[in-house]
């Protein structure tokens, strides 16, 4: 379904896939993606970024992420499947992966847009949840309207257009218990670097 949001254009789709394969794809991804807990530097000191991450995609692409550069693992098996069903709902391609491991409750990111250059001017970014969920909210840049939408597993949220131009996200820690959840955001990298 169309999520009704001003000067955004997003989809999702809550049982993209069904409780029984999103499980199966969740262990699958919490055991085999090479996971990483990198550091990164924020008001000028060293800190461990809040969640683990895993980055994949074409023949060694780079992605830059705050100071940190990620240089793409070649696709499993697992993720050129899930690459090959999102893409065909998307009809659009992509050549990479972000996998981030949000381990319980105190995991989160901060509010960003997804509008890194390499991204090119109104990306398509399919974003994927599989085991707890959690909630993702928006933060429209000029008007500050808020909006929330619980990330169901084996859903798929969609946001296209002029989304990243004018909405922010984040996904919260929260204080009571939550079990881990992975999120796969597939993402079309444009110029290598
Ligand atoms: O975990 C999520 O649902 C959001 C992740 C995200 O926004 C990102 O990696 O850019
Ligand atoms: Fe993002």
């Amino acid at each position: 379904m169309k999520i009704n949001c001003p000067d955004a254009d997003i989809e999702y789709i809550e049982d993209f896939y069904s409780a029984d394969e999103a499980h199966l794809i969740f262990n699958a991804l919490t055991q085999h993606l090479v996971w990483r807990h990198d550091d990164i530097k924020m008001f000028g000191k060293v800190m461990k970024i809040p969640r683990l991450q895993a980055w994949y995609g074409d023949n060694s692409l780079r992605y830059r992420y705050s100071n940190i550069t990620l240089t793409a693992e070649p696709w499993t098996a697992a993720l050129l499947a899930i690459k090959e069903k999102v893409s065909g709902y998307c009809r659009h391609d992509f050549n990479a992966v972000l996998a981030n491991l949000y381990r319980d409750q105190h995991d989160s990111v901060g509010w960003h847009s997804d509008d890194e250059p390499e991204l090119g001017a109104m990306p398509t970014i399919a974003s994927l949840s599989f085991g707890a969920e959690r909630e993702f909210q928006l933060k429209h840049i000029i008007t500050k309207e808020k909006m929330s939408i619980s990330l169901a597993s084996g859903s798929l949220l969609i946001m296209r257009g002029k989304t990243q131009h004018y909405w922010q996200h984040c996904l919260p820690k929260r204080s009571k218990l939550i079990k881990p959840r992975v999120n796969l955001s597939f993402r079309k990298i444009c110029n290598e670097s």
